[in-house]
C-alpha cells in the first residue's frame, strides 16, 4: 500500500489512498464525529469477513441529511487516525478533494479515479434502514457490492428496510460474505458480526464516555 500527494494545494494535508487494479477496497463512509471503538471494530471485521484487501475510512465533509454539521473535517480526521491503526486502513478525505457529498457521486468518481478496483460500500445496519432516503440510492445498489454488518438494535429494521425488500434478490448467504467483492452488483450480505454498542451522537452527548451495565467505558485510544 501507501500514498501519494494529490495536488490538490491546502487540502493535500493527507495523500490520496492508493489501490491496484484487482484489489478489493471496502469504503466505510461516515462523519466519525467523532470516530469510536464501533467503528474500528466493524471495519476490521469487515477485512475478515468480506476478504477484503483494504478498507477506506472516508470522512464525510457532512451528512447530506443531517441538519447539523460535524465538527471540523481537520479535527475529525485526526481523531480518526488515532482510532483506527491498522496497516490495511487508511483514513481518508477523499469526498472534500474529489469535491462531492453524496454517496451515489462519490463512487462515481472513484470508480474513473481506479480503474479495475473493486469497491464495496461498507455501512452499518442503521444506515441500510435508512438507505431508500439517499440521493440515487438504487444507482449505489447497482454500481458497487454493499457489505453490511450488524449494529445493536437494528437488525430488524435493516432486514425489514425499503433497499432490502427491493434487493432481496440480491442478497448473498452470510456464508458467502467472502464472495461479495467478486461479483457484480447489485449483491449485498448482511453479516452478523459480534456487536459494539458505541455512537458518535452517545460520546458527543456524553463528553466521551458511556455506561455498559454498571461499567463506565472510555472510548479507545482518546
Ligand atoms: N457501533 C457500531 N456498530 C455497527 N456499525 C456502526 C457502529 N458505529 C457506527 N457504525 C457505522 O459506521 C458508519 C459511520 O458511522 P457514523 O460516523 O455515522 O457513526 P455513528 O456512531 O453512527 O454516528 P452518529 O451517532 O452521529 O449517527 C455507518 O455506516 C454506521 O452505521
Ligand atoms: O448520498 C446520500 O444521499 C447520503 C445520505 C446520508 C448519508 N450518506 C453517507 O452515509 C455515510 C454515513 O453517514 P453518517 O453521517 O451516518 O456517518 C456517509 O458516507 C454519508 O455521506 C449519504
Amino acid at each position: 500500500m501507501g500514498s501519494e500527494e494529490a495536488g490538490t494545494g491546502g487540502l493535500a494535508r493527507y495523500a490520496l489512498p492508493r489501490a491496484r487494479a484487482g484489489e478489493s477496497v471496502g469504503l466505510l463512509g461516515g462523519s466519525f464525529d467523532p470516530a469510536h471503538e464501533g467503528h474500528a471494530h466493524i471495519t476490521r471485521e469487515a477485512l475478515r469477513r468480506f476478504g477484503l484487501d483494504q478498507v477506506w475510512w472516508v470522512v464525510s465533509p457532512g451528512n447530506p441529511l443531517k441538519a447539523k454539521g460535524p465538527a471540523t473535517l481537520a479535527h475529525r480526521m485526526a481523531r480518526a487516525r488515532a482510532v483506527m491503526d491498522h496497516p490495511r486502513v487508511t483514513v481518508t478525505d477523499i469526498e472534500t478533494r474529489i469535491g462531492t457529498r453524496y454517496t451515489a457521486q462519490t463512487l462515481r468518481r472513484l470508480r474513473r479515479l481506479y480503474p479495475g478496483v473493486r469497491f464495496v460500500w461498507l455501512m452499518g445496519a442503521d444506515n441500510l434502514a435508512q438507505l431508500h432516503r439517499w440521493q440515487d440510492w438504487q444507482q449505489i445498489m447497482e454500481s458497487v457490492p454493499v457489505g453490511v454488518l450488524a449494529r445493536p438494535g437494528q437488525r430488524i429494521s435493516a432486514r425489514a428496510s425499503k433497499a432490502a425488500r427491493i434487493y432481496r434478490h440480491a442478497k448473498l448467504p452470510a456464508r458467502a460474505a467472502r464472495a461479495l467483492a467478486a461479483g457484480q452488483p447489485p449483491r449485498w450480505c448482511f453479516v452478523n458480526v459480534p456487536m459494539i454498542d458505541m455512537s458518535s451522537t452517545r460520546i458527543r452527548r456524553t463528553g466521551g464516555w458511556t455506561r455498559q451495565g454498571s461499567e463506565i467505558v472510555m472510548p479507545a485510544r482518546l
